[in-house]
């Protein structure tokens, strides 16, 4: 049986302040890291084998792969980064802090710009130090495919080509992927994976390091998917992912 594995990266500086980070690359927390070891002693216990992991060009996904890799003792296998698997790019809301936006537009106009699947925030303008054209990690990305903000639809057309061509095609000679990404770019993956429609993904919100198994058959069809942990703390986990963007009462 084939085996993929999608990990969300371990809780980060900005997720610890409640701040839209998306591209913005912030380190993780040292409960991030233990966040990403309980992930690699978890996948250890269940008996898991890479072929091979996936990661973004961002630093809180990236060493949140390394973490789980040395806990599995498997840190040798081979790696690939990618800006495709980089966070929904959040334009104008990186750095703002969700419950005070929340305050300020109200809840549901945050949840529009958080779940939604084709409405995405103002964009950076041009000459915004934080527009990615400046940055020189994506200097061999053609300008017009660097993103200013991003909807959910236009974070999995950056990503599905990355998908189709490069990870999923391995599993016909792999058994066990890793992609270690970000709550939306993984909620991309796992809308095309599941068929979710456009209306249904709005409610789907994932916890920092839990692993996310999906299985699938010999001729790759997708026949099973499952988190591994305790059912119970991972439905609150995902409950408190979703308050992020209220007003605080
Ligand atoms: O970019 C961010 O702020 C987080 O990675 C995900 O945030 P969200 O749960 O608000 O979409």
């Amino acid at each position: 049986m084939k085996k993929i594995v999608l990990l969300r990266h371990g809780e980060s500086t900005w997720n610890r302040e409640n701040r839209f980070t998306g591209w913005t690359d912030v380190d993780l927390t040292e409960k991030g890291i233990a966040e990403a070891d309980r992930a690699g002693e978890l996948l250890k216990k269940e008996g898991f084998a890479f072929d091979k992991a996936y990661t973004s060009y961002l630093k809180r996904a990236v060493k949140t792969l390394d973490r789980v890799l040395d806990k599995l003792d498997q840190d040798w296998i081979p790696v690939e980064k990618s800006w495709r698997l980089n966070e929904k790019h959040y334009g104008m809301l990186q750095g703002l802090n969700k419950s005070e936006t929340a305050a300020k537009y109200g809840d549901q106009q945050v949840l529009v710009w958080r779940r939604s699947y084709d409405i995405a925030p103002d964009p950076l303008a041009e000459d915004d130090p934080r527009n990615p054209r400046f940055d020189p990690r994506y200097r061999l990305v053609p300008d017009g495919e660097l993103p200013r903000t991003e909807s959910l639809k236009e974070t999995i057309e950056r990503i599905m080509p990355y998908w189709q061509c490069a990870i999923f095609p391995n599993l016909k000679t792999a058994d066990q992927l890793l992609v270690v990404a970000h709550g939306n770019s993984l909620r991309g993956i796992i809308k095309h994976l599941k068929r979710i429609s456009d209306d249904d993904i709005v409610n789907l919100n994932l916890p920092t390091a839990v692993p996310y198994v999906f299985e699938f058959d010999d001729r790759l069809n997708l026949t099973k998917d499952y988190f591994l942990g305790d059912p119970e703390e991972i439905r609150k986990l995902m409950e408190a992912v979703a308050r992020q963007g209220k007003k605080q009462q």
